[in-house]
């Protein structure tokens, strides 16, 4: 998969490279590029913001330097889906990171200050799938944060990205509930037992405790996902827990 980051501040994008995505660029199994939006301005201030119409707080990216980055970009045979970050953005989840998993090509736009000028957007839909998207319900101060979030969601699912590709299939989500509570050693610590029935070997019995502490820290946690589970997926034991 090739990724594109548009930003700002491409040094904020400096972790993407380290540790296990590090590694995947490295295995060429994610080609990464982060671009400096300056690059494309004109003037000696390299200004890319300016007043909002209509008054208010704060500055509103130009659409005139982002067109230009976004014609270039995004340029080639298949026009790549741009993800745009935002606070008023449809919400990013595990779904969305699947389907953007099967991409070939991503191209992120971080925006600054108050957000970009909608006609960037606008007229970028013209020639290609555009999506705002919020990682979650609070203000970050730009989309960096928004994109390393999502880039590293999008590449774990990645084919030989993750070493254990087991992980990925019994993530939290993947079965609509959350995770419950994982244990190693040592068996007994600071007088905190491990659950019996994990050292047990019964792989049925720690199977079925498994997906009763799932239920449960769901029920607490995240009642909403419940709600959304379809019928089938939770089983006559499962509604008694
Ligand atoms: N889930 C999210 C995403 C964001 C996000 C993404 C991109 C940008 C570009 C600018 N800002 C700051 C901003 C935008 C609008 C109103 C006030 N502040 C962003 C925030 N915050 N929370």
């Amino acid at each position: 998969m090739r990724i594109d980051v548009l930003t700002i501040f491409p040094e904020y994008l400096a972790p993407l490279r380290a540790a296990l995505l590090g590694k995947a660029i490295e295995r060429g199994l994610l080609d990464l590029t982060v671009h400096d939006l300056r690059d494309w301005t004109h003037d000696v201030h390299r200004s890319v913001d300016d007043s909002p119409y209509g008054g208010g707080p704060g500055m509103v990216m130009k659409p005139q330097v982002w067109g230009e980055a976004l014609d270039e970009v995004c340029a080639g045979e298949v026009p790549p889906r741009l993800v745009v970050p935002s606070p008023a953005g449809r919400p990013f989840t595990q779904e969305t990171a699947r389907q953007y998993a099967t991409e070939s090509r991503l191209v992120f736009a971080c925006g600054r200050y108050e957000g970009i000028d909608q006609r960037v957007i606008d007229d970028a839909a013209r020639r290609m799938p555009v999506d705002e998207v919020s990682i979650g319900d609070y203000v970050l101060v730009g989309g960096e944060v928004a994109v390393m979030v999502m880039v590293e969601a999008v590449a774990r699912l990645l084919p030989g990205v993750l070493g254990n590709p087991a992980s990925a299939e019994q993530d939290s989500f993947s079965d609509g509930l959350l995770e419950g509570p994982s244990y190693t050693r040592p068996e007994v610590w600071r007088e905190l037992a491990v659950p019996e029935v994990l050292r047990s070997g019964n792989h049925a019995a720690i199977a079925r405790w498994r997906r009763d502490r799932a239920l449960e820290r769901t029920f607490h946690r995240r009642p909403d996902l419940l709600a959304t589970l379809p019928d089938q997926a939770l089983d006559r034991h499962d509604r008694a827990v």
